[in-house]
């Protein structure tokens, strides 16, 4: 990998303490990123270069996944400097410039700069017209220009937001972070299909029944009211998140594949995603909001009793969904989406439910087989699970569903974002969100956006600590969620009357 400088705005925010310092540290240990780089911090406060430095080893000790060395810390740390900077005041750039050519001839530097925006989206376009502007995008090495989300806010603001940066910076220099893409086991979708020919020759909608894609959390909003109330689980999850999983799990790609291909292929999937027109929108969208409840046996407030949260919200802490892929390989074959916050339990998951076996075992005496049941985790775990049915030795006759397993804690692999910075860095934009992805997303979902808006469809209400509101059970028709854990409230009633009868 080449040598760079990475350029950090919003070096004192929450996102480079929790999620960056910890993963370019990964990296370093990992040898991942060259012995010699330099990172310089920025934001308004006032800070030096060595309160900067010990900025970072306390979120080195605070967050990283594994336990650092303080000698590794130490050595790491030198390469990090601080420059205040107001991302509205071009003079500021020009002190930026000054500090960044000058550590780039300390380190013998060839001048490849990354650019990354860990800033409110409101100054995405500023900084990348004033780094053009001040001449910091001139170099003799390459610039790329990392942003994080939110893209935008509907389809007309994304679009806005697309035009201003392509003035300064080209499609192939901007790398718009999804960090579900960096997710390991998202990475490994495409290789778990092509590699394995038995999932190879099933995935399509001869075999399967339906795909089931779940990003359920336990966390409430957080101290970020302001941001969420007017976000909604539809704009913070679900038209990134939940849509890029989408197209991670249904796009088919030749093998070896490039990242041009993958690309293709995923935008080839959101333009057979069937649209939704206004009518058909409540039978095919259910939203919801959380109310009070137990969750890991404490006790939890309803949404609108969070601090910051408008009285009367009508915001969507939960959205379910039910969507139509018309293509060849997906024709007929439903997909459904969900994610919610305050849920029974924290899992990222994607379920492939097969065919109904009994099609193809034809004996009337067999009437007990489950379906067959991929099960790929994401998160907290990573791992892959597949379930089949075996003879019921105890009822003849009868079959009894079996599970095989493998199973790795996810603090053992890399985090999203060390894979994102890594690629990033190397310049391979696989895992990013491309511009055509986020444009089509925003499309599929802006009629649903004004359908919220106009509250042209009920906001259920679900208890916190369940599995969502009934609703998005109902949507699923004769089909059903796989996996759901029972909620605790109802676990601990049906155990007292367990306990109840003993007595
Ligand atoms: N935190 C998270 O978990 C996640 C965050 N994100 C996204 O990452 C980005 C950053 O989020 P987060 O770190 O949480 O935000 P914070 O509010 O914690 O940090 C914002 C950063 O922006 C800087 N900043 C604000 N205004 C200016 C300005 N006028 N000039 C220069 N710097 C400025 C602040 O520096 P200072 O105060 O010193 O000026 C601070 O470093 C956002 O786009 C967010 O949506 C995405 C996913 C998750
Ligand atoms: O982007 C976001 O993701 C997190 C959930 O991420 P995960 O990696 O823990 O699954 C979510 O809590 C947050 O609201 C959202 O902005």
């Amino acid at each position: 990998m080449e040598a760079a400088s990475i350029v950090l705005f919003g070096a004192t925010g929450d996102l480079a303490m929790r999620k960056l310092y910890p993963a370019l540290f990964n990296l370093y240990m990992d040898g991942k990123i060259p012995s010699t780089f330099s990172v310089i911090g920025l934001g308004r406060r006032e800070w030096t270069d060595e309160y900067f430095q010990s900025h970072i080893a306390k979120a080195l000790n605070a967050f990283s996944r594994r336990k650092p060395d303080e000698t590794l810390v130490r050595e790491f740390v030198q390469a990090f400097r601080y420059c205040a900077l107001d991302v509205n005041n071009s003079e500021d750039y020009t002190r930026l410039k000054e500090l960044v050519v000058q550590r780039e001839q300390q380190l013998g530097l060839a001048g490849n700069r990354l650019f990354y925006l860990s800033v409110g989206p409101e100054f995405f376009a500023t900084i990348a017209e004033q780094l053009i502007q001040s001449g910091l995008g001139e170099t003799a090495g390459w610039k790329r220009l990392v942003i994080e989300k939110p893209f935008g806010r509907d389809l007309a603001s994304a679009r806005e937001l697309n035009e201003k940066l392509s003035h300064f910076f080209s499609e192939e220099e901007v790398y718009r972070i999804d960090h579900y893409l960096g997710k390991p086991m998202v990475q490994n979708l495409e290789v778990l299909e092509y590699s394995n020919p038995v999932i190879h020759a099933l995935w399509s909608n001869r075999y399967i029944a339906n795909v089931q894609i779940t990003a359920a959390e336990t966390v409430g909003v957080e101290e970020r009211a302001g941001y969420y109330d007017k976000t909604g689980a539809i704009r913070d999850m679900f038209q990134n998140h939940m849509l890029q999983l989408l197209m991670m799990t249904t796009m088919h790609l030749p093998n070896p594949s490039t990242p041009e291909e993958v690309r293709r292929k995923k935008k080839s999937v959101l333009e057979s995603l069937r649209p939704l027109q206004p009518e058909d929108i409540a039978a095919h969208v259910i939203r919801g909001q959380y109310q009070e409840g137990v969750i890991a046996g404490q006790a939890v407030q309803g949404y609108l009793d969070e601090p910051g949260i408008e009285p009367y919200s009508q915001n969507d802490t939960f959205i379910a969904a039910k969507l139509w892929i018309d293509n060849h390989f997906w024709k007929g074959i439903p997909i459904y989406i969900r994610t919610g916050k305050r849920m029974q339990e924290k899992s990222t998951r994607i379920v492939v439910q097969f065919k109904d076996p009994m099609e193809s075992y034809n004996d009337p005496r067999h009437t007990t087989a489950e379906p067959n049941l991929l099960v790929i985790e994401i998160n907290p775990n990573e791992g892959i699970s597949l379930q089949l049915n075996t003879k019921d030795a105890d009822h003849p006759g009868q079959f009894v569903p079996v599970r095989a397993n493998s199973m790795t804690h996810a603090a053992d692999m890399p985090e999203a974002y060390e894979n994102l910075i890594f690629d990033a860095l190397r310049g391979d934009a696989t895992f990013f969100a491309h511009w055509d992805e986020v444009e089509l997303s925003w499309a599929w979902v802006q009629p649903i956006l004004e359908a919220f808006e106009a509250n042209a469809l009920p906001l259920y209400t679900y208890k916190s600590g369940s599995n969502g509101p009934e609703a998005a059970h109902e949507l699923l028709g004769s089909d059903k969620w796989w996996l759901d854990k029972e909620p605790e409230v109802e676990a601990a009633g049906e155990k007292l009357q367990e306990k109840l009868v003993q007595i």
